[in-house]
């Protein structure tokens, strides 16, 4: 397995911080005047029914990983939709049972993933937009899978599940061969900086992994407004035997309709930045398609 898959990562020394809150169990230090906080004990959930902290497990497997952990406010409706809808419409990626996306869905529509969808606002309007596709959507940020799930419920949407985890243990563990229609991934991290550059989810040993839960025919689709990370999509997809460029003579294609603005785009937009789309097709090896005819739609 590649470095990005599996490779272990740097362990990080903790700092000694004396003014540390207490430990689950341990007595807190009450300061008179300030109000004391509930500590969970380990293994408490943060929402009751919703999702875990950590689903695999923070040991399942040390590895580079394409997300930065970040300690978010969750806002009290994000956390209402946590503990009421999670159970229904919510997947714990804990790496351990197969998922089938029939039973998930409740249907035998097309599935698409996508991986990385913030606050969910672009997911939600895909979704509204072709309720005959269904969209696992895949995050760690729990705010953005409160929100999305707010929208889902607000919007009756049916056809969207929301992921919390690593999109990888999910491809790699949970999901099976030629069991994905389309894989959507939109503004990923970009870590600009050289010494980040393993942490870029679009890399070939992602590609591999992807390519074996595409059904032939599926589009991938990424878009990025950090035009090297732009090139490097570019160059592995190209590179990849399993995929092929939808568009006639290569390069970057223009935002497909279906396609809404994203917020984090938008940031970039504010800042100049140029965005890029991408459509690629994963191939079904012998059979390369005559690309001229074929439009390329429903990522
Ligand atoms: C820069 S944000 C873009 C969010 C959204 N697509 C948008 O355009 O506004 C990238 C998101 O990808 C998520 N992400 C990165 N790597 C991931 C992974 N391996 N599994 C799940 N989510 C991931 C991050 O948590 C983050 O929310």
């Amino acid at each position: 397995m590649s470095d990005f898959l599996n490779a272990p990562e740097t362990p990080r020394s903790r700092p000694d911080r004396s003014d540390r809150p207490a430990a689950p169990g341990e007595a807190a230090r009450h300061v008179p005047g300030v109000p004391v906080r509930h500590t969970r004990a380990k293994g408490e959930p943060r929402f009751p029914d919703g999702p875990s902290a950590d689903p695999a497990g923070s040991h399942f497997e040390r590895r580079i990983r394409s997300f930065q952990p970040r300690r978010s406010r969750v806002t009290a409706g994000q956390a209402d939709a946590l503990q009421r809808l999670w159970p229904a419409w919510g997947l714990d990626i804990d790496g351990q049972r197969t998922i089938d996306l029939g039973e998930l869905f409740g249907n035998d529509n097309r599935v698409v993933l996508e991986i990385g969808f913030g606050m969910g606002e672009a997911t939600a309007q895909m979704a509204a937009a072709d309720p005959g596709t269904n969209i696992l959507a895949v995050d760690v940020h729990t705010p953005g899978q409160g929100n999305l799930l707010n929208l889902a419920e607000q919007q009756k949407l049916t056809n969207v599940r929301v992921a919390n985890g690593d999109a990888i243990i999910l491809l790699r563990e949970m999901l099976t061969r030629d069991s994905l229609d389309g894989l959507r991934v939109y503004f990923p991290d970009p870590w600009p900086k050289k010494r980040h550059h393993k942490r870029r989810l679009i890399q070939p040993e992602f590609l591999d992994l992807a390519a074996t839960r595409l059904r032939p025919g599926a589009l991938v689709h990424c878009a990025t407004d950090w035009e090297p990370y732009a090139e490097q999509m570019l160059d592995v997809l190209t590179a990849h035997p399993d995929f092929e460029n939808t568009q006639t003579g290569g390069g970057f294609a223009a935002r497909p309709d279906f396609r809404p603005l994203t917020r984090f785009e938008g940031q970039g937009l504010e800042k100049g930045h140029v965005v890029n789309d991408l459509l690629f097709r994963r191939v079904q090896h012998g059979v390369r398609s005559d690309r001229s005819d074929q439009s390329p739609t429903g990522a």
